[in-house]
């Protein structure tokens, strides 16, 4: 047994994710998570909200209500479809809670202790009216590109030009309207990643068994133009972790905020904290310390590409740099982009399909086996609703649902909900058990792997090799010349649904559990041992048909959704 940290992408809060988000971060981090725990490991997965940042309180000010109370409520509502959809999480946290403010003031204090912040002064517009900074997202003004008249700081959303807010024409403070906004002098601190760039240069270099996308982002930012820069960590926002340096006072940072991006890895960290405060578990130091019992934790991340640059530099940059003993990312899995119908998947202009939205239309399983097998890993992925329901169709209901729905019935037809009892195995049987047996092997192999669609194919021809099996022995047809032999053949089969549901559940956690409680061995575990496991239902245990398992997705359906999910969300 091991034991594994296991964390995704912080989801931000500004929405309701959709399943672009889904695919490149929670459910892989989740299929991995399941797949472990079900090997016997010890494992603590975390996640949480990622709430701070300008577009939180863009958000909240559209939403009508004071950012923490949105804040909380958009926890609320993330929290409860990602039990939806089955997401296993230890402890499902809040960037914003007290631990992660403490531990956040805590890497700020010791990096300065380690001369690794620079205090930068700049200009920046202030808003009188306001009484305040105004981030670039906050102004608004005429582009001098186009003439569009609400182009916003950093880009003109009309003609797309990268702006920056002294470029604007009449520019204007989107909070109260003011147009009474001048440049002033504001202090930042910035961490000294150009410092630090040989030492996370070798240790990138040392990961030979990362995705190539993963490595190939970090050594990019690494060695691109001027190479790694050094990174503003703070911000003139009233949201956010006020910075201190650990618990003291920062003289002349009075009234600012940690950048969102400074604070949100750390909250992995505060996770595990909050999770203990919570009574959900006990000493999170031993998943987080390396001098206090975590030497041995193997930690493993779960994102999208835009992600990787913070968690493969800026991230390990503020570890390194504590120069105390945390725990350092082994293995970051990162993925590309998922598409929606030919275009992007967007939260805010809500296009493509959002994660209560899927919730509607279909049970979990559904979504989980299709994004997972379509995994964006090696490129791009698109969903489209033909495809979407060819796989479903295919797979789930034409393989693994009629194989399991197949068999149960035609045993209850003719020997009753129970396994029976008659005939031996022949060389067609110890075939199977053979095949099964290096199926599994090989979809384990993927599995350790985190290859999320070769897994995913593994599985299928593992529910595949029952199906030509039955189709191929045909028990229906040998029960009219020899009974015992198909209730030889139907034993078997009828022992490989615990096998495909133990196996599937890191997948399709739903179903798997119909499945074992069908059968009647709701417990069933991991099958370290095949054929010993295809042994696991002895002749006379009972059994109940189970309901359908996967509906087919019908061309009206599918073209229904199609029209439903073509515009925009409001
Ligand atoms: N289309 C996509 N396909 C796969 N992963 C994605 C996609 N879009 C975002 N991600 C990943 O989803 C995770 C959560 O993202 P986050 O909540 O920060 O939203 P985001 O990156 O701002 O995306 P969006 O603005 O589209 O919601 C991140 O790891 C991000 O890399
Ligand atoms: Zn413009």
């Amino acid at each position: 047994m091991a034991r594994h940290l296991i964390t995704s992408a912080i989801p931000y809060i500004n929405g309701i994710k959709h399943l672009g988000n889904l695919v490149g971060s929670q459910l892989p981090a989740d299929l991995y998570a399941r797949y472990l725990r079900a090997r016997g490991h010890e494992v603590l997965f975390l996640c949480a909200t990622d709430e701070h940042g300008t577009p939180a309180e863009l958000a909240a000010a559209k939403a009508g209500k004071p950012v923490a109370e949105y804040c909380a409520e958009m926890h609320a509502v993330q929290s409860e479809i990602a039990e939806g959809f089955g997401l296993s999480f230890d402890h499902f946290g809040r960037s914003s809670s007290p631990q992660n403010h403490k531990l956040t003031q805590h890497f700020a204090g010791v990096l300065a202790d380690n001369g690794l912040i620079e205090e930068v002064t700049e200009q920046q517009v202030y808003s009188i009216a306001d009484g305040r900074f105004l981030p670039d997202r906050y102004i608004e003004g005429t582009c001098p590109n186009c003439g569009f008249e609400s182009a916003r700081g950093d880009q003109c959303d009309n003609c797309t030009k990268q702006l920056d807010p002294v470029d604007l024409i009449n520019p204007r403070s989107t909070i109260s309207g003011s147009t009474e906004l001048e440049m002033r002098e504001t202090k930042h601190l910035f961490l000294k990643q150009s410092q630090m760039k040989d030492q996370l240069d070798a240790w990138i270099t040392s990961k030979t068994d990362w995705p190539v996308l993963t490595t190939s982002i970090a050594k990019k930012w690494l060695h691109d133009g001027d190479g790694l820069q050094d990174r503003g960590i703070t911000r003139d926002l009233d949201w956010g972790v006020p910075v201190r340096r650990g618990d003291r006072d920062w003289p002349g940072m009075e009234g600012k905020v940690f950048y969102v991006w400074f604070d949100a890895p750390i909250e992995y960290i505060a996770s595990a904290q909050e999770w203990v405060d919570a009574g959900k578990g006990e000493n999170w130091e031993r998943w987080w310390r390396t001098d206090k019992g975590a030497e041995d934790v193997r930690y493993t991340q779960f994102m999208g590409k835009d992600n990787v640059p913070f968690h493969t530099l800026s991230f390990p940059a503020t570890i390194m740099g504590s120069g105390e003993p945390w725990k350092l990312v082994d293995y970051i899995k990162s993925f590309n982009y998922l598409n929606y119908d030919g275009g992007q998947f967007s939260t805010s202009r809500g296009r493509g399909v959002f994660m209560d939205q899927a919730l509607e239309i279909l049970p979990a399983d559904y979504w989980r086996w299709w994004l997972l097998s379509h995994a964006p890993e090696s490129s791009d992925a698109e969903f489209t609703w033909e495809n979407f329901q060819t796989s479903v169709n295919k797979d789930l209901a034409d393989v693994l649902g009629n194989f399991v729905s197949r068999i149960t019935k035609f045993c209850r037809s003719k020997f009753g909900e129970a396994v029976p009892e008659a005939g031996a195995y022949g060389p067609a049987e110890e075939a199977l058990i053979a095949d099964i047996t290096a199926l599994v092997a090989r979809y384990q192999e993927q599995m350790d792997a985190i290859e999320v669609r070769k897994s995913a194919q593994e599985l299928r021809a593992i529910w595949a090799a029952g199906n030509e099996y039955l189709q191929a022995e045909a028990p229906w047809t040998t029960f009219k010349t020899d009974p015992d032999r198909a209730a030889a053949q139907v034993r078997l089969a009828l022992n490989l649904i615990p096998l495909y549901a133990v196996l599937s559940a890191p997948f399709i956690p739903g179903a798997a559990r119909t499945m074992l409680e069908a059968m009647g061995v709701p417990e069933a575990g991991w099958p370290d041992d095949v054929p010993a496991i295809l042994g696991l239902l002895a002749p006379g245990h009972a059994f109940e048909v189970p309901d359908v398992l996967f509906a087919k997705i019908s061309d009206e359906d599918r073209e229904a959704w199609a029209a439903r999910f073509a515009g925009t969300r409001s």
